[in-house]
C-alpha cells in the first residue's frame, strides 16, 4: 500500500499533527494528513488532494522530504512524506479530526503512528542544523 503524507509547517518551525479518527487500533495516535495513493496518481500529487480533502488547503511550495517502508502487523506500507512551506487558506479538519500545530520537540514518538519514527528524528535533526 502507498501513502501519502504533508508536514504544513509554519514560519516558527512548527509542523501540523492531525488525530487519528475509526476504530482501528491506532485511533487516538497523531499522523501526518494524508492517505493512500488513488489511481495513477503521483506521491505527490496523492500529498495535495489528501490535503485538500482533509485540511481544505491548496499547497504551495512543497518539497519531497522522506521515503519509508514499515510493515504493520496486517499490511506493508511504503510512505512519502512532504514539507509543505506554504499553502492557501486555513487547514480546518474536514473530518472533524483534532488538529494541533507543534514543535517537533514538544512531540513524543509515542503519540504518533509507529511508521513515523524516523520522521519526527528528521524534523528534529532538520530543527538542529538551523
Ligand atoms: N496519513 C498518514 N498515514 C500514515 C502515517 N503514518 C502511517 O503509518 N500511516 C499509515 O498509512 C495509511 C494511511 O492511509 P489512509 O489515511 O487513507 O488510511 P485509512 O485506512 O484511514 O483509509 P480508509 O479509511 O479510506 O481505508 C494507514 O495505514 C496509516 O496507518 C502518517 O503520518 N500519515
Ligand atoms: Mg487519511
Amino acid at each position: 500500500m502507498q501513502v501519502a503524507a504533508g508536514i504544513l509547517i509554519d514560519a516558527s518551525g512548527r509542523v501540523l499533527i492531525t488525530e487519528r479518527l475509526g476504530d482501528s487500533p491506532f485511533a487516538g495516535l497523531w499522523e501526518f494528513p494524508g492517505g493512500k495513493l488513488q489511481g495513477d496518481e503521483t506521491p505527490a500529487e496523492a500529498m495535495v488532494r489528501e490535503l485538500r480533502e482533509e485540511l481544505a488547503v491548496e499547497v504551495g511550495d512543497s518539497e519531497h522530504f522522506m521515503h519509508l517502508m514499515h510493515e504493520y502487523a496486517d499490511r506493508s506500507v511504503e510512505l512519502d512524506f512532504f514539507l509543505v512551506h506554504s499553502w492557501q487558506r486555513e487547514p480546518i479538519a474536514c473530518d472533524g479530526q483534532a488538529m494541533e500545530w507543534r514543535f517537533p520537540a514538544d512531540i513524543s514518538v509515542a503519540e504518533l503512528l509507529p511508521a513515523d519514527g524516523p520522521v519526527l528524528e528528521a524534523l528534529l535533526g532538520r530543527d538542529r542544523r538551523v
